[in-house]
């Protein structure tokens, strides 16, 4: 087949609306893929219960969960003058992303602490920034790391550290076909050992105290 027949392959009515790509994301092609897909398990991309899947559905998921990528989708990191020079740590803030190996979520918590230098920022903000970074294709290892050094940087602060533990669609629905957890930790800037057995602590008693209730 050459790339003109392959490309009219991908013809569909667009039911008259244009559908210039957004930036960053382009919509087009996400519907394209997603209407391939359907033709590759055996359905009908035209019948009315799945013509929205692949026209609107997919597209707009896909457009969500990747706004990770796009950095005018990044939440206002508002910061002020720091009134503490020591560890601030959250536990389990939720985490849902997506595993660039097999397009299936990967899901559960993060830690994050970090050491204040000369800015605070909101509490809420930590919770919205693991958001934003969790929504991209990557695996469980690089999103950590992204987690601990974009804090650092938005926040300049003395030093960040950050903690994973998530559960693997892929692994439990196919493959291995097993739920386990899996736990990740990155560093970023400078900790010192008193920071690092205080994050550990909090975590520990975290956990311990969801075991409970
Ligand atoms: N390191 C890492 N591996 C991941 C992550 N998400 C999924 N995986 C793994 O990606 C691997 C992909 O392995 P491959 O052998 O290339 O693909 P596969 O044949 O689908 O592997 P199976 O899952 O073992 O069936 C699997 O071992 C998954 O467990 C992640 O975030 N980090
Ligand atoms: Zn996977």
């Amino acid at each position: 087949m050459d790339s003109q027949e392959q490309q009219a392959e991908f013809q569909y009515d667009t039911g008259g609306e244009t559908t210039g790509p957004m930036a960053g994301f382009d919509e087009q092609k996400a519907r394209e893929g997603a209407r391939l897909l359907l033709e590759a398990v055996g359905r009908n991309p035209d019948e009315a219960g799945v013509y929205d899947t692949w026209y609107r559905r997919v597209p707009a998921m896909l457009e969500t969960l990747t706004e990770g990528t796009r950095h005018e989708e990044k939440p206002v990191m508002r910061t002020f003058e720091a009134e503490t020079d020591s560890l601030v740590v959250k536990t389990s803030i939720p985490l849902h992303s997506m595993c660039e190996h097999h397009l299936l979520p990967f899901d559960g918590v993060a830690h994050v602490a970090y050491r204040p230098d000369e800015e605070m920022v909101g509490l809420s903000k930590l919770i919205r920034y693991v958001r934003w970074q969790s929504r991209q294709l990557t695996t469980q290892e690089a999103l950590t790391h992204d987690i601990a050094t974009g804090l650092a940087e938005e926040l300049n602060a003395g030093g960040v550290t950050v903690e994973v533990t998530a559960t693997h669609m892929c692994e439990v629905m196919r493959g291995v076909e097993t739920a386990t957890e899996t736990t990740t930790r990155a560093e970023a800037g400078s900790l010192t050992d008193a920071d690092r057995e205080q994050f550990r602590e909090s975590v520990r008693r975290h956990s311990a105290s969801a075991a409970t209730r």
